[in-house]
Order: C-alpha cells, then sequence, then structure tokens
C-alpha cells in the first residue's frame, strides 16, 4: 500500500517521518489548478505491494491500447499520464524537483534558469521544437515544446530527466508552465550541490552570450497566472550618440550612470539600496522616452514599463516589484498625469494605497526603497512628466534633494541638438549652406528635435529636406 503523507493533512497515527523517508520527499503539483506544494513520501515496505497494483492496471491499459476495437474509447492522455506516473515514481526510486514560474511573491528565477539551460540541449536531444525569429534577427531560435523530455548528462551521470509540463485549467486553456527534473535518489547530493549550480553558471553563460534587452510591460499579463509581467526584444535604436540633446548634459549624463554602476561596494557600506532615480521632463517630443532606451542600450539594462494606475492595492505594487530583475530601469511615465489620488474613491479597502489621506510620489518612491533595499540590486527608476511645475503642485517632496537623485531637462531643440538630427537623417556633418540659415531661425523658434525629425523624413536628399525645414520654422 502506497502511504500518502500530506504536511498539512496528516492522519492522527501517523508516525513523524524517518530519515529514509525524508530523503525521498518529493514536491508533486496537485491536479487541475490547484498547483499548492504537496509533500508525497513513498514508504518502500508498503511500495512493492503498490507496484504489482500498479504493473497489473498497466498491463490492463497495454491491453487496452492494443485493442483496436477500444482503442478510441480510451484517451491516449489517460493513458500517457499511467504511463509517466509509474515510469516517473516506481520504477526506481527518484526524486523530482519542480521549477515553477512562481516563487512566493516573485518569479522564480529557476525556471528562466532551466529554460535557458535547455534551450541549448534540446537541439541535439529533442524530437519537438519550437522554432522563433524575430525581424532583426539573423537565425532561428529553438525552445522547447510541452510534453518534450531532455535527458542530460553530468560528471558521467547519465539519466538526468528533464520534463517541461504544461497544465491545463478547468476551461481547457493552458495556465502555467513547469520544468520537472526527475533523477535517482542516489544521485540527490551531487546534483543539489554541484549540477544545478552548474546549470545556473551554464544558463548566465549563455545570456550574456545571446543578451538582448526586454521591454517589460504589463498590458498583457491578465489571465497568466504566475506572472506579473510580459516581455518582448527591446530593439530601440537610439544611443546617446544619436540623441539630439546638449553634448555636456550627454557626457555628464554617462559619467554619472558610470559612477552608479561602479559602486556596489559603496552603496552596501552607507546601507543604502543600490539604486538610483532620474526625473526627465520637458515638453512633448524632446526624447525622454528616447533618452531611456538609449540609457538601457548604454548600461545593457532591461526595461519595465509600469502604468501606475493599474495597480490596485499595496501587497499587488510590492508584487510587482519584487518580480523585475535586477539590472533593469523601472519607467513610470507621464506622472504628472497619473490621477493617484482620484483611485480611493473606486474602492474601500484596507487595501489601496491611495486612500485619503492622498498617496504621495514621496511615499512611493519610500515604498521601492523598502522593497528594494532588500532584494534589488542596480536598479533605476526613471518618472517621466510634461510639466515639472505641476509636479510641484502634486507632490513637492519628490523634487527635494535626495527624493530623486538627477533631474535631467530635455528642451527645445538647440543648434547642437539640429546637427546630431542632421548628421542621424542625411548623414551630413556641418556642412551645408543651410545651416546658418537654420541656426539663426532656431534661436527665436521653440521647435521640438519630434518636429524636426519629421520634417527630415520627408526626403532622403538634404537640399530638400533642409528647404522643408526652413519652411517650417519660418511658418512656426
Ligand atoms: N532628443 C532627441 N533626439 C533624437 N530624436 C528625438 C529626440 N527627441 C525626439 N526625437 C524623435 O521624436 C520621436 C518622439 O520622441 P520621444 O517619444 O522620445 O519624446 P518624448 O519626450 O518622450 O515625448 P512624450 O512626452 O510625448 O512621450 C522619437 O522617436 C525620435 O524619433
Amino acid at each position: 500500500m502506497l502511504r500518502v503523507q500530506d504536511e498539512h493533512c496528516r492522519t492522527p497515527e501517523a508516525q513523524p517521518l524517518t530519515e529514509e523517508e525524508i530523503s525521498m520527499m518529493v514536491l508533486k503539483p496537485r491536479s487541475g489548478y490547484d498547483l499548492e506544494e504537496e509533500r508525497l513520501t513513498l514508504n518502500f515496505q508498503t511500495m512493492l505491494t503498490f507496484m504489482e497494483m500498479l504493473t497489473s492496471l498497466i498491463t490492463a491499459a497495454g491491453v487496452i491500447v492494443l485493442c483496436p476495437l477500444v482503442k478510441g474509447l480510451v484517451p491516449c492522455s489517460f493513458l500517457n499520464n499511467l504511463f509517466s506516473i509509474y515510469e516517473e515514481y516506481f520504477c526506481t526510486p527518484k526524486i523530482t524537483l519542480f521549477f515553477r514560474t512562481d516563487c512566493g511573491l516573485s518569479d522564480n528565477q529557476m525556471y528562466d534558469v532551466a529554460s535557458t539551460y535547455l534551450r541549448a540541449k534540446i537541439v541535439d536531444s529533442s524530437k519537438c521544437l519550437n522554432v522563433g525569429k524575430t525581424v532583426r534577427q539573423e537565425r532561428p531560435t529553438f525552445d522547447i515544446v510541452p510534453g518534450a523530455e531532455v535527458i542530460d548528462s553530468f560528471q558521467g551521470i547519465k539519466g538526468l530527466k528533464w520534463k517541461l509540463h504544461a497544465e491545463k485549467g478547468f476551461d481547457g486553456r493552458e495556465c502555467r508552465r513547469y520544468f520537472t527534473l526527475s533523477f535517482d535518489k542516489k544521485l540527490k547530493e551531487v546534483v543539489l550541490e554541484s549540477y544545478l549550480a552548474e546549470v545556473i553558471s551554464r544558463s548566465k553563460a549563455i545570456q550574456e552570450a545571446e543578451r538582448v534587452l526586454k521591454l517589460y510591460s504589463r498590458d498583457f499579463v491578465y489571465g497568466t497566472p504566475g506572472r506579473e509581467w510580459s516581455s518582448i526584444v527591446l530593439e530601440h535604436p537610439t544611443t546617446f550618440e544619436k540623441l539630439a540633446m546638449d553634448p555636456e548634459q550627454k557626457r555628464m549624463l554617462k559619467v554619472d550612470l558610470d559612477k552608479f554602476i561602479s559602486r556596489k561596494e559603496w552603496y552596501k557600506k552607507v546601507g543604502k539600496a543600490w539604486k538610483r532615480g532620474y526625473l526627465l521632463y520637458g515638453p512633448p517630443g524632446t526624447g525622454k522616452s528616447s533618452l531611456i532606451a538609449a540609457m538601457a542600450n548604454y548600461l545593457k539594462f532591461d526595461v519595465y514599463d509600469l502604468d501606475l494606475t493599474s495597480i490596485r492595492s499595496d501587497s499587488a505594487l510590492r508584487r510587482i516589484f519584487l518580480s523585475t530583475s535586477n539590472r533593469s530601469i523601472m519607467v513610470i511615465e507621464d506622472i504628472d498625469c497619473a490621477k493617484l489620488e482620484d483611485r480611493d474613491k473606486e474602492e474601500a479597502s484596507d487595501q489601496l494605497i491611495l486612500k485619503k489621506p492622498k498617496f504621495t510620489l514621496s511615499g512611493l518612491l519610500n515604498f521601492i526603497d523598502g522593497v528594494w533595499s532588500s532584494c534589488g540590486e542596480e536598479r533605476i527608476i526613471v518618472f517621466t512628466t510634461n510639466h515639472k511645475e505641476k509636479l510641484e503642485k502634486l507632490d513637492p517632496a519628490l523634487l527635494r534633494p535626495g527624493r530623486m537623485d538627477v533631474h535631467v531637462h530635455m528642451s527645445y531643440l538647440t543648434m547642437d541638438g539640429f546637427k546630431q538630427l542632421v548628421s542621424n537623417y542625411l548623414g551630413i556633418n556641418g556642412d551645408h549652406q543651410l545651416l546658418e540659415v537654420i541656426e539663426a531661425l532656431l534661436k527665436n523658434k521653440q521647435v521640438t528635435p519630434a518636429e524636426i525629425a519629421e520634417e527630415l523624413l520627408k526626403s532622403e536628399d538634404p537640399n530638400i529636406a533642409l528647404r522643408g525645414v526652413v519652411e517650417f520654422l519660418e511658418q512656426k
């Protein structure tokens, strides 16, 4: 007989687990939606009897499969499950590790580690692969498909069996994925102490080698249990070199970022969260989003785009921040338009972060400091606004020293910025008779880089494009 002992519902007569039983513990998800961890212990003395029963059952199942008359009546998936349960738990004493997408409040990094590690293995060992390619990628990438297995080896040890599972909800739709790694009980020490370390380090090396920046947003995560963010590859072409901005301002920003990156020990010494806050302000179309892309490209940091108005509770905000990775930029755009004070009217709940007295932006920063000081490193947070003066009214404390570390004014286009745009769009480096005319016009006009970029896009012929700019400035 199989004795199943659940940590949460042990029978009154159950004895404390022996060391042998503890070492046999595996984590196993329950069926259906409920993935709560369940400890399953197998008792050797009772296992044989059960195996006999199971063998008979499987033999019967085999007969059913072979019988063409009834074959169609038995769902294939049922038999597959039966076989894999048999093989997984009863052929040899096994340990199975589960790598699920979530890990308490945050995403489980080990799921991503496993996914990256296995991607490098599957081309040789899998029969089914997902193939993908974005416009900018030269080569396709391959990914493991649900149900596929990868048998790995390590230091002469064979039979480390990985499998990707896709779990379906009651409506038949896939609701979450997880990997399992099954191995002989004898290998427990080597797997937990050496193999997993090797998997982590290989996956890190692969990620570094094929590093693509990602843009995370929360637009598509609703209905995806276990994930707070969805991502796409960030392929923004803007770099500091391409930005139409005061050259000295650009230089200082790069120095500031370099200094931030190199000061890990300093942040530790003074007991501050290793984060830096930037406030980018200026009229629409002056390049605030472009600057964020330039910062991400410069640092090779992922970007998280957070819409604050969609967050209902303190705990949701904490979960969302905890689900972001290190070496990333959190962007909160148009902070003055967030209408944060209105949210407390929508619902009366103790959880709401925006109850009166009003939620303040500096309060949010305190909150973020708290979350990140406990678990985040190399984090940048960027607020943008078109109206700094509105922000002063909304939350004056935000602009006090020590709140946002760097304030960057994105101004209307200057001649330096214009030369940069002309170089980007027309390949001209300060050498055209219309440049002087344009310089004189720019001194008295307020135009944004976005407006001029639009004009420059109209023709690849420098004479036509620059004449268009002159006309545009004269009419402005
Ligand atoms: N400083 C700049 N340097 C180079 N290109 C720029 C700059 N500013 C704007 N542009 C061009 O204009 C487009 C829009 O600019 P961007 O979205 O970065 O401005 P923004 O200040 O973030 O605007 P908004 O406040 O409306 O979001 C960019 O895609 C880019 O082509």
